[in-house]
């Protein structure tokens, strides 16, 4: 039996946690002090519910962030320095320069690797190779229902009583985007690590009141040829903002840590 760790229990977890394979035990949760009580009741005994790597009891095959980039800065570092490898999903959290550093300097004086997951996203590996002979543009446009911007900072650049069509409220960097919507534009920052860096990346969001799902576009031109992917991918019924495939990825992450053959 393999056992994995999750930093963060929201929606994204819980459905990786419904999800698992027989041979992939959730063996602890490291929760955020606010919530730490009522999981421990939610949890039982056989799951340990922590709110401090210090308070690791046991040490899992895996640790996979579903936290947010402030619970992936609290908790990522020293999870590596426990010599355990980290997936992650709140990929904005490298926006910040100091800790993306500090994070890649941990994982390789410890051993470990870190997995940056595709989350909601598709088309990771071949812009990732496509990088390596060269990239001229990679564009990533978010497109969302309104109720999916609600309560970040598009709260101030969207009037949402008046949206009666798709509307275009950003465009910047990877850099930006990632920074500036934490809970919706980890992607970005995704396709740019991927390809051509933070800075680089152009990105649109766009809030469209048609909408019941999450529509992902990506752009990519170089010395490959070009490349075009368009997800319409269903959001977690318990949060608009996060679309079912990111907790997916994670899920394959949980199948890959016992496979010989991976893909
Ligand atoms: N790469 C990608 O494609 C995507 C990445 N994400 C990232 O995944 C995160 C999780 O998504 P959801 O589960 O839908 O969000 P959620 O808001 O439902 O769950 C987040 C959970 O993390 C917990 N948490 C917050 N701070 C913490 C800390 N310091 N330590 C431990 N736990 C902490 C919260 O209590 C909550 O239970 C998002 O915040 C976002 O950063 C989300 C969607 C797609
Ligand atoms: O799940 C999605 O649609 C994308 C998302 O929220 C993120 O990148 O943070």
């Amino acid at each position: 039996m393999k056992t994995v760790m999750f930093i963060g229990y929201g929606s994204m977890a819980r459905k990786v946690h419904e999800m698992l394979p027989k041979n992939v035990k959730l063996s602890t949760v490291l929760a955020s002090p606010r919530s730490a009580n009522h999981l421990t009741i939610e949890m039982g005994e056989s799951i340990n519910v922590i709110t401090s790597v210090d308070d690791l009891l046991e040490v899992p095959d895996i640790a996979i962030e579903m936290a947010g980039q402030d619970g992936l800065k609290e908790h990522g570092i020293k999870i590596l320095e426990r010599n355990i490898p980290l997936g992650i999903v709140s990929v904005g959290a490298f926006t910040d320069e100091k800790f993306a550093i500090s994070l890649h300097d941990a994982a390789k004086r410890h051993g470990v690797k870190i997995h940056i997951l595709a989350g909601a996203v598709a088309g990771i590996d071949g812009i990732n190779a496509a990088s390596l002979a060269g990239l001229s543009k990679v564009i990533y446009q978010g497109r969302k229902s309104p109720s999916s911007w609600k309560g970040s900072y598009a709260d101030k650049l969207i009037d949402y009583d008046s949206l009666k069509k798709a509307t275009v409220f950003f465009t910047g960097t990877a850099r930006e985007a990632a920074t500036l919507f934490p809970a919706n534009s980890n992607v970005a920052a995704t396709i740019a690590l991927a390809g051509v860096g933070l800075d680089e990346t152009q990105v649109e969001l766009i809030a469209d009141p048609t909408l019941s799902h999450n529509i992902h576009h990506i752009i990519a031109e170089g010395i490959f040829g070009k490349l075009e992917i368009s997800i319409t991918g269903l959001p977690l019924a318990e949060n608009p903002k996060t679309s079912s495939l990111a907790a997916f990825s994670a899920l394959r992450l949980c199948h890959q840590i016992d496979q010989a053959l991976q893909i």
